[in-house]
């Protein structure tokens, strides 16, 4: 069974919904980011998304964006590199199901065969891109069907008529996302959010998570109400670029990481 799919038959069976985190890999550095890894763990987090960098996150706010400026500045991060982070936290005994999260465009440029071929060596279990359209998937599905690894597709409020055909074809879960925009912190979500959550959830047997602005456990709470799993992504991101200083320095890395982690862990009450 894919752990993706074991992971939320468990938390099905405690009556928990996921915390999902999202991080830009290779911010501030590769061999921090599997530490990072590892306190989102320890925190609670329950599969996480590792983010692949990209000169032009066209879907991302500025906090991820700037992330994602200091991973390709220091480290020239490549979704190899990300993918290699993976395995290696997996080597130091995380256990999470990893979910990579990368723009088409590093994918294509890599190849499909040879993408596949090592995400499925290095224990990915699902990946997320945000810009692949349905209506242009069907090769890299077919792919990800025949190596099991899960395409996890993304719905918005706007998605309408598409979001029935979008969830059928769903692995893993549905990715919900709660607002029209980029990502990052909000204060309020959709209008419609409620009813547009009910559709999804109606349109398909396959868990759903919901991600965009989350970064509170108010907010985490709420949405746990009506989804099987919360994303939050730049809440984390901002508190890593808060502590980098400390996560760059040996003598302060381990209270750069116990911050990390005491804001997940408050993120799940
Ligand atoms: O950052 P937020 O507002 O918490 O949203 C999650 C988001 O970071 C993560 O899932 C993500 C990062 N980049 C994206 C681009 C499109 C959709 C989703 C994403």
């Amino acid at each position: 069974m894919n752990e993706i799919d074991a992971a939320f038959q468990r938390l099905r069976e405690e009556g928990r919904t996921a915390l999902i985190p999202f991080i830009t890999i290779g911010d501030p550095d590769l061999a921090t980011s599997v530490e990072i890894i590892q306190a989102m763990e320890q925190a609670g987090a329950d599969m996480i998304e590792l983010g692949v960098p990209y000169s032009d996150p066209l879907a991302d706010g500025p906090v991820i964006q700037r992330a994602s400026e200091r991973a390709l500045a220091n480290a020239r991060v490549t979704l190899a590199d990300v993918i290699e982070v993976a395995a290696q936290s997996r080597q130091a005994g995380v256990k999470l199901p990893f979910i990579l999260f990368s723009y088409y465009n590093p994918i294509f440029q890599y190849g499909l065969e040879p993408f596949f071929e090592l995400i499925a060596a290095k224990g990915i279990s699902g990946m997320i891109i945000p810009d692949l359209p349905i209506e242009e998937d069907a090769e890299l599905r077919a792919m990800a069907e025949d190596t099991g690894i899960h395409l996890i597709p993304l719905v918005a409020p706007t998605s309408n008529d598409r979001v029935k055909r979008i969830a059928a074809k769903a692995r893993g879960f549905v990715y919900c996302v709660s607002s029209l925009g980029v990502t990052g912190v909000r204060a309020d979500f959709h209008q419609g959010i409620d009813e547009f959550l009910s559709t999804v959830r109606s349109a398909t047997d396959t868990p759903i998570a919901v991600g965009f602005g989350i970064s509170s456990r108010e907010q985490v709470e709420r949405f746990s109400k009506q989804a099987d799993g919360v994303i939050v992504g730049s809440a984390i991101v901002r508190k890593i670029e808060e502590v980098v200083p400390l996560l760059q320095a040996s003598e302060t890395k381990q209270e750069g990481l116990a911050q990390i982690r005491a804001f997940v862990s408050g993120l799940k009450g």
